[in-house]
Order: structure tokens, then sequence, then C-alpha cells
């Protein structure tokens, strides 16, 4: 479903690119994690992948759609959750911020919303203010609301940080239903321990390169040297061993 060729990328006015020469691919269905240390370029490949930026060179496309060249469809078909949900969140209220996925007028629009919010445990919340909110139900309701436009793309930046473990319990479980439904995912993490039985394959990115790309098993004995954490069952020689 995506096909990224040595993409390259610099901010405008940066003296060095962000990106340099990534090349990957992402069947349909799968869940890729992309990971690195700060500042490795994580959140700016999610960011020419939700097709808000466009590489200098390369090409990047996404269910038949290229980059350079296409970045409004490419918003068109993808979600980007980021890691910030008060730089996401738009409406005043939880019920607000949820009807503003839909067109207006959209018949079933609150309905198909309420349920959603059920499903992210929100429903009890569904007039109150967002600033009344937690930290973690802030992160629910972004994801509700990316999810809400049916995405064929979901692109999560850091999707666990900051939340405690139950929270982080159940940000898995939403991933790990999306992924029984097949919905193609890539989500960028510095810590695999919460993600890494969910991921079909993984990108290491440094200093803005690809230094790894595989599935865990062919990664994961590497990554240390990326400042990356091995997650503890493979330190353990027990390799990957699923949360639940
Ligand atoms: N708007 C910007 N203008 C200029 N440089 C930027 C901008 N955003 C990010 N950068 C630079 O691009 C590089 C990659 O940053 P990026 O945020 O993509 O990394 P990251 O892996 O997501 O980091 P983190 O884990 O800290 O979020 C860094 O050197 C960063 O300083």
């Amino acid at each position: 479903m995506i096909h990224a060729r040595s993409l390259t990328f610099a901010y405008p006015g940066a003296g060095r690119p962000s990106l340099k020469n990534v090349t990957f691919d992402v069947p349909e269905g799968t869940v890729l994690c992309l990971c690195g240390v700060n500042g490795s370029g994580k959140s700016t490949l999610l960011s020419l992948l939700a097709g808000l930026y466009a590489p200098a060179s390369g090409t990047l496309t996404v269910a038949g759609i290229a980059s350079p060249g296409k970045e409004d469809k490419l918003r068109g078909l993808s979600a980007l959750v980021l890691q910030d949900a008060d730089l996401q969140i738009i409406g005043s209220t939880v019920a607000e911020d949820m009807l503003l996925a839909f067109p207006p007028g959209l018949t079933d629009a609150e309905e198909t919303a309420r349920d959603m919010a059920a499903r992210f445990d929100l429903a009890e919340h569904w007039h109150s203010p967002v600033h009344t909110l937690s930290y973690g139900q802030k992160r629910k309701l972004c994801l509700a609301v990316a999810l809400l436009a049916s995405p064929a793309l979901l692109l999560l930046d850091e999707p666990f940080s900051g939340l405690d473990y139950p929270a982080i319990r159940e940000m898995r479980a939403i991933l790990a239903n999306n992924r029984k439904h097949r919905l193609t995912q890539i989500i960028s993490v510095h810590d695999l321990e919460p993600v890494i039985d969910l991921a079909d394959s993984m990108v290491v990115l440094h200093q803005g390169e690809q230094v790894l790309a595989g599935t865990p098993q062919e990664v994961l004995d590497a990554i240390p040297a990326f400042g990356v954490r091995q997650p503890c069952s493979w330190q353990r020689g027990l390799g990957i061993v699923p949360w639940e």
C-alpha cells in the first residue's frame, strides 16, 4: 500500500535535511513501527505520509497516490494523530469535536459519533468541555475523531507517551482492534515495549537516515547501536512475548 523510495526532505530554511534516502514498503492492513531517538525524523516522516509536506526528492506512493504532486489527496486518505492532543482538538466539547469530523448535515453523524465515544469510554463525557478531560482522555478523543473519518491509513505519533499503564493497555487494545480490522497503521515510538508485539515490520531512523528496516525479528538485535532499547523479553532471549 505504501512505497517510499529514496525520500529526502529538509524544512524550509534548515541547513541540513531531516530525512535522507528513506526507502520502505508497507503492505495494506499491516502495522509498521517507526522508531528512533528524539530528533531522528519520525514526526517528519509521518508528516510526509500525511501529505503535510512533499519530499524534496524521491517518491512516496500511498494507495496509488504519489507525492510530490498529490499531497491534497494524501491528506484525504490518511489520518495523523499528533503527540500533542491540544494541538489537534478543535471542538469546545467532546460532542463538538467529534461532530466536526463529519461534513455538515450528514444524517447519522451524531449516532456514529456517539457509538465511537462509547467505544472509547468517552460517552459520559459527551457534553464535557474538552479542557476538563484528562491527558489520556484527550489522546483517546483525538484517536476517535481520526477513526471517524474512516482513513485508509492511520498515522500515530508516539501514541503511548505520557499514558499510565491502564491507559497504555487501552491504547494497545484500540490499535490491536484496528489491526484485526486490517487498517494500515504506522506507529512512531521511541520505546518499543508497548507496541512490538503488534508490529509486522519496523523502520529505524537515526539522524534522518533509515538505518534498519525489516521484521522485528530481523531488526531487534541491531537497534541498541541507534539508541533504541530492546524489549525486555528480547533482552532475556525470549523473543517477542505478547502482552495479553
Ligand atoms: N519545523 C521544523 N523546522 C526546522 N527543523 C525541524 C522542524 N521540525 C523538526 N525539525 C528538525 O528535524 C529533525 C527531525 O525532527 P523530528 O521531529 O521529525 O524527529 P522525531 O524523531 O519525531 O523526534 P521526537 O522523538 O523528539 O519527536 C530534528 O533535527 C528537528 O530539529
